[in-house]
């Protein structure tokens, strides 16, 4: 299983809350096909779904909390799997969150190829969050969760980044720029992979 999942890239979409994670991935799944998976969006659908385990889920997430690792690792390897046949590549949105994810996941998946790192400072993403909130329907786009949101991305997620900078696969991007200027530089990072 891990060596048919391993054969093409593996990327991974880093970021704050806010700082342009998903508009970015749309993008360059337009682009180059790959087969966006995002921790957050898989969450949510198991929530929809009414069940049990997404009851618990909801809770966590409306507190601005990570969920269990097992619990995120399991929807994306099994959501990888599922797209093994008609797969360009995988890009990974939202995970890992924590360096015991990035961990569990070399261990368990592989090694990615790139990480984008887009980067706003925490008053950009607080607006972007706040105007996003009166559309998005998200239980966790309100002031409160926003803040503990950004809270635990600095104590927990930017200790990601550092991890990999030692494999030399970050490419920090300032996505305080215009969508298509920081698609660009996205491009440009993708690009040189091949
Ligand atoms: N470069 C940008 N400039 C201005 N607004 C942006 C930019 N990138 C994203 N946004 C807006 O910010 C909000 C959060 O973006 P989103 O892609 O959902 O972020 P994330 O997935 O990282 O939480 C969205 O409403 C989006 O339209
Ligand atoms: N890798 C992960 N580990 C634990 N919890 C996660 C997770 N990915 C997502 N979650 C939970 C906690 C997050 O606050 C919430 C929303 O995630 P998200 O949709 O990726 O947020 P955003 O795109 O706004 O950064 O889901
Ligand atoms: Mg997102």
């Amino acid at each position: 299983v891990q060596d048919s999942l391993m054969n093409r890239n593996v990327l991974l979409m880093s970021g704050g809350p806010g700082s342009g994670k998903g508009t970015q991935c749309e993008k360059i799944v337009a682009k180059y096909g790959y087969t966006h998976l995002s921790s957050g969006d898989l969450l949510r659908a198991e929530v929809a779904s009414g069940s049990e385990r997404g009851k618990q889920l909801q809770a966590t997430m409306q507190k601005g909390e990570l969920v269990p690792l097992d619990t995120v690792l399991e929807m994306i390897k099994e959501a990888m799997i599922a797209k093994a046949d008609v797969s360009k590549g995988y890009l990974i949105d939202g995970y890992p969150r924590e360096v015991k994810q990035g961990e569990e996941f070399e261990k368990k998946i592989g090694a990615p190829a790139l990480l984008l790192y887009v980067d706003a400072k925490a008053e950009t993403m607080v607006k972007r969050l706040m105007k996003r909130g009166e559309t998005s329907g998200r239980a966790d786009d309100n002031e409160e969760t926003i803040k503990k949101r950004l809270d635990l991305y600095y104590k927990a997620t930017e200790p990601v980044i550092a991890y990999y900078e030692k494999s030399g696969i970050v490419r920090k991007i300032n996505s305080e720029l215009p969508v298509d200027e920081v698609f660009a530089i996205v491009e440009k990072a993708i690009d040189e992979l091949k």
